[in-house]
């Protein structure tokens, strides 16, 4: 593998990882009936916590033409685990909620991956998940999957919304390629700082380099500026490369921590168009924790619908009549799946984050009535909000 022990301390780039013989895991999704499919079909598995027999509040089993909100009988004994579909006792022991933050045991700190350079606000977010662990640097978003897909690093924490941008959609997609599971979010304070070179004044810029999303967290003031705005791989990158290159007339969107990493000014502070400007992050790793029921938990799941009048308000539904409360949906293409016959319309994905452990009995439930219906379903974690104050 290129990617090497070399590599521990220094950026991960993709270019070098890309060498290596891709996993099954890293190839496309190319249909519904490719993915593997834990949760498809009528079969019905039990959960990997363990669910009482009657399966729920009505024991019924739904016509899946025309579902009907009713839960169906388990028929199976067998536990197998939510993702891989492999069963429970085969896989390697998941780490408890409470074990996922701890230091490992030998004393030796946590490797996490990020995307950006040193003083990007993932690693804000790193740092701010992991104290005191060492935050390592990757060049793509890929990057920091594959990192922790390799062992090269133990978590990776990913940006997957803001509160002005909206999704970091190439990160919904990349949930989906790769087989890591979701053990955790951060929520971090984003404030943006127009950074110059020493003695380059407001009126001298012209252009703005930034992170595209910081670019539209800062839309109304860079519009204001007249600034032109060019987009790079993130933040700190952009103040790096202004600085590097003693630009005089371009500069750069990023964390006052870069401003002073790269020894720039800091021209104005505070610059994005809302001062509530929140992204949240998650934390990956290779095995899920044991979802509890002693804190506040949200779980992660994406599923597929076959097509008709209804199928997602149906699909909702199942969460409504248990008074799960959903936090997020969000929706992509289903990739290379030809266009439904009829050519009028394409496929998606459904993205769905709900306030419930999957520990909960009421949790599992919903999950076995939607996969009654759903033609694809995966648990991408189930793992503690984060209610840290900003
Ligand atoms: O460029 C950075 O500093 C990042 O950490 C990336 C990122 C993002 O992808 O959203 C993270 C937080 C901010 O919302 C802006 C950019």
């Amino acid at each position: 593998m290129a990617a090497s022990i070399a590599a521990r301390s220094s950026a991960i780039s993709i270019s070098r990882q890309i060498t290596a013989k891709p996993s099954p895991s890293d190839r496309e999704p190319r249909s519904t009936v490719n993915f593997p499919q834990p949760y498809i079909g009528r079969r019905n598995v039990r959960l990997l916590a363990s669910v009482n027999s009657n399966g729920g509040a009505t024991g019924g089993k739904s016509d899946s033409k025309a579902p009907a909100l009713e839960i169906p009988n388990i028929e199976d004994d067998s536990t197998y685990d939510f993702v891989s579909g492999v069963p429970s006792h085969l896989l390697p022991k998941p780490l408890s909620s409470t074990q996922y933050s701890k230091p490992a045991s030998d004393g030796s700190r946590l490797r996490v991956a990020y995307q950006g350079v040193r003083g990007a606000y993932s690693e804000s977010a790193a740092e701010k998940a992991y104290q005191n662990c060492e935050a390592v640097p990757c060049d793509q978003f890929d990057a920091a999957f594959q990192a922790v897909e390799r062992w090269l690093v133990d978590r990776a924490v990913l940006p997957i919304e803001n509160s002005l941008g909206g999704s970091i959609h190439r990160n919904y997609d990349l949930l989906l390629r790769h087989r890591l599971h979701i053990v955790g979010e951060v929520k971090l304070a984003v404030r943006h700082c127009l950074l110059a070179n020493h003695g380059v004044k407001v009126e001298d810029l012209k252009r703005v380099l930034s992170h595209p999303q910081a670019l539209a967290q800062c839309e109304n003031t860079l519009t204001k500026l007249g600034l032109v705005r060019e987009a790079v791989d993130d933040t700190a990158g952009a103040a790096k490369d202004v600085a590097l290159r003693n630009l005089k007339d371009t500069g750069a969107v990023a964390s006052s921590a870069a401003a002073a990493i790269y020894g720039m000014d800091i021209l104005a502070e505070d610059i994005q168009d809302d001062c509530d400007n929140v992204t949240r992050f998650l934390i990956l790793a290779r095995e899920p924790i044991i979802p509890g029921t002693d804190r506040p938990f949200k779980t992660s799941i994406v599923f597929s619908l076959e097509w008709g009048p209804g199928a997602l308000f149906k699909a909702l539904a199942v969460f409504a009549l248990r008074q799960i409360n959903l936090t997020k949906i969000e929706s992509r293409p289903l990739r290379n799946q030809p266009l439904r016959s009829s050519d009028t319309c394409f496929d998606y994905l459904f993205y769905v984050d709900f306030e419930a452990s999957m520990a909960d009995q009421n949790a599992q439930n919903a999950l076995r009535h939607l996969k009654e219906f759903a033609t694809f379903l995966r648990v991408l974690g189930s793992y503690p909000l984060d209610t840290t104050m900003l």
